[in-house]
Formats: C-alpha cells, sequence, structure tokens
C-alpha cells in the first residue's frame, strides 16, 4: 500500500519497486543466484518536501536512487512523477563524489548544460550564458565556465553538480550523500545550499544520508529501508523522536556506527540475513526481540493508529503502546 504522508498530492509516487541483480553464473552462462536489492519499495514525496533515505550500508539506497534516475531498470513495480508512469525528465540526480560523476573532459559551462544539450539543440552562446546564470545561483563565478573540474576543491565541485542538475528544471532531486565526501565547513554550505535552492524552485528532495545531524537538520520525512523495504515511513519528527519499528529503534541507537548497539527491548545479534537468500516474513525477525508467532508472515507497510506513520511490522501497535508514558490521571 502506498503510504500516504500529508495532505499535500505526491509529485512521486514509487509502488511495489524491485530489483533483482543476477549474481554469479555456471559454466553455460546461466544466472545461479540473485541479489534482491529492492524488495517492494512504497513511497511518495511532494512538491517543496525532502524526504530522507537511511539504513545500514546494502539496504538499497543507492539502488532506489538509480532506478528513480533511469539509470537501473526496476525488475517491477512503478515510479509515477506527477501522476506520470516512466517518465525521468523532472528528476535529476547529483551524485556523492562529485570528482569522479563529473566528465574531466568538459569545460564548466559545458558540464553544466550536459542536460539541456542532450535533450535539444540550443545555439552555444545561450548554453554559456545558461551556464553562467546558474553558476551564479549555486555560487560560481561567471568567469569560471571555460575551467575544467579538475581546477575545483570538492565543494566547488558539488556546487557544479548542482547547477547541472538545475539546468533540466527538475521539479525533483535525488541527491545521493551529496555532503559526505566534503570537509564538514563545506558540508553545512553545501547543506544551507541545497535549503535556499529548494525554497526558490519548490525543489523536492529524496535524499540519501548516513549521517542523522544532516537528516534532522534538513528532513521534512524520513523513510527506514532494511533490506530492500521501508520499514517506517512518517515526518521526521515523530520517526526520530518515538521510533517505534524496531530497526529503526536500533538504528538510531546505533548512531554513529550503524547496526553495533542495541537499545532496550531490540535484540541484535547482528545477524544480518543475505539479500541473495530473503528470509520469509519479516526480514528483520531474527534481530528482533518483539518477534512473535504470525512474523513468519509478510507484512504489509501499514498505518499506524495515530496516522503518524507507516510501518511494516505487525507489533507496531504493541510495541507503541508499551512505550507510550502513562496516561495522567484526572485532577479530583
Ligand atoms: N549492479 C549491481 N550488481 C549486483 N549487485 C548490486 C549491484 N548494485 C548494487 N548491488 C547490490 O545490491 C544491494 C544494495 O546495494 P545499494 O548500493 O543500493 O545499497 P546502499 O544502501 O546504497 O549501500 P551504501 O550505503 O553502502 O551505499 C547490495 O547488496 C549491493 O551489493
Amino acid at each position: 500500500m502506498n503510504p500516504d504522508l500529508s495532505p499535500l498530492t505526491p509529485l512521486l509516487s514509487v509502488k511495489n519497486l524491485t530489483v533483482r541483480f543476477p549474481a554469479g553464473r555456471d559454466w553455460l552462462g546461466r544466472v545461479k543466484a540473485h541479489v534482491h536489492a529492492l524488495n517492494g519499495v512504497d513511497l511518495t514525496l511532494a512538491r517543496g518536501q525532502t524526504l530522507c533515505i537511511v539504513g545500514e550500508s546494502g539496504c538499497g539506497k543507492s539502488t532506489l536512487a538509480q532506478v528513480l534516475a533511469g539509470l537501473v531498470r526496476p525488475t517491477s513495480g512503478s515510479v509515477e512523477v506527477a501522476g506520470k508512469t516512466g517518465t525521468h525528465q523532472p528528476l535529476q540526480i547529483v551524485f556523492q563524489d562529485p570528482g569522479s560523476s563529473l566528465d574531466p573532459r568538459l569545460r564548466v559551462w559545458q558540464i553544466i548544460t550536459e542536460p539541456v544539450f542532450l535533450r535539444r539543440r540550443v545555439a552555444r552562446a545561450q548554453l554559456r550564458a545558461m551556464a553562467a546564470q546558474l553558476a551564479g545561483q549555486v555560487g560560481l563565478r561567471a568567469e569560471q565556465m571555460d575551467r575544467y573540474p579538475h581546477e575545483f576543491s570538492g565543494g566547488q565541485r558539488q556546487r557544479i553538480a548542482i547547477a547541472r542538475a538545475l539546468s533540466a528544471d527538475p521539479a525533483i532531486v535525488v541527491l545521493d550523500e551529496p555532503t559526505s565526501a566534503l570537509d564538514v565547513s563545506v558540508q553545512a554550505q553545501i547543506l544551507n545550499l541545497l535549503l535556499d535552492l529548494q525554497r526558490e524552485r519548490q525543489l523536492a528532495y529524496l535524499f540519501i544520508s548516513h549521517d542523522m545531524s544532516v537528516v534532522r537538520h534538513i528532513a521534512d520525512d524520513v523513510a527506514v529501508m532494511y533490506l530492500g523495504q521501508v520499514v517506517e515511513i512518517g515526518a521526521a519528527d515523530d520517526v526520530l523522536g518515538r521510533p517505534v519499528h524496531p530497526y529503526t529503534q536500533l538504528l538510531l541507537a546505533s548512531v554513529p556506527v550503524i547496526g553495533r548497539l542495541a537499545p532496550d527491548g531490540v535484540a541484535d545479534n547482528a545477524q544480518i540475513p543475505s539479500n541473495r537468500r530473503l528470509p520469509a516474513g519479516c526480514h528483520f525477525r531474527d534481530r528482533c526481540s518483539y518477534a512473535a508467532s504470525g512474523c513468519e508472515q509478510p507484512q504489509p507497510l501499514m498505518p499506524l493508529a495515530d496516522g503518524s506513520r507507516w510501518l511494516r511490522c505487525r507489533r507496531a501497535h504493541t510495541i507503541d503502546a508499551d512505550r507510550a508514558p502513562a496516561p495522567i490521571p484526572p485532577q479530583a
């Protein structure tokens, strides 16, 4: 079921998205096994909002970003942008490492305007003028446009990557760890730039991050992924402030070293199941001390009774009730 996060109409709607990669072939070249990278991802994102995707390494965050950007073909499921399937035009992606994502043979003005150039014929002078204007919007100077990427610092290269994404006039930008390769002081500048651009252009961001301080700073909504599924999604204050899914509790208690510590009530024997052979039913069941009979059945994403979020956990209501403070008795 597609999570209905806010009264705003979703701009991006991802339904039951699955991606399987071939893993290993026999001597006849036949695929022997698969990596189940995404296993039914459901999420929505509204215009002008930021949805942060968090989860341990290998849970499928980058694969999701690549499907959205049209770089990986899904095995099944759908991606709708503004109600239309299969169009990636209003969506651009910014990668973690601007060093390797920018073509070193192109000048900056060519890099910035490449998405426009690839789509339609535009005169060179017009492209250069467009690049200079976008450069100004991301804090670069017009006279730097004839340089090559290696002549810039990491933060400046990320500004070039952001300008490149903006040149296509996207409604949605997928940001795959856009600040994690940068110095801490530069990270804050890039985050603030992204927030300014979001306000000016009503951009929707799907923001992948390992860094909870970044997530707390910029997220409107948070989706927690585990083994290729969204297990909890809702407003950032709710999900981060009062996590309900046992995996979200574990993830937040493990910060900054994800997966090492366990909060009360959540077992963590660190036996993360393989995504080559997925466990039946709830994928988190073997790590979860709330696991009970019934957890061996597949669990769909369902709304919590208070409407604060959607969860894949059949025990969510019990866990939430256990954690809620005792009601204050009425005054005599
Ligand atoms: N092209 C590919 N071929 C085979 N397996 C792949 C491919 N791309 C990703 N995978 C596998 O799919 C799973 C999900 O990978 P993905 O990179 O999406 O995870 P992630 O959550 O982004 O991890 P990280 O936080 O480390 O970047 C992993 O097991 C990974 O090894």
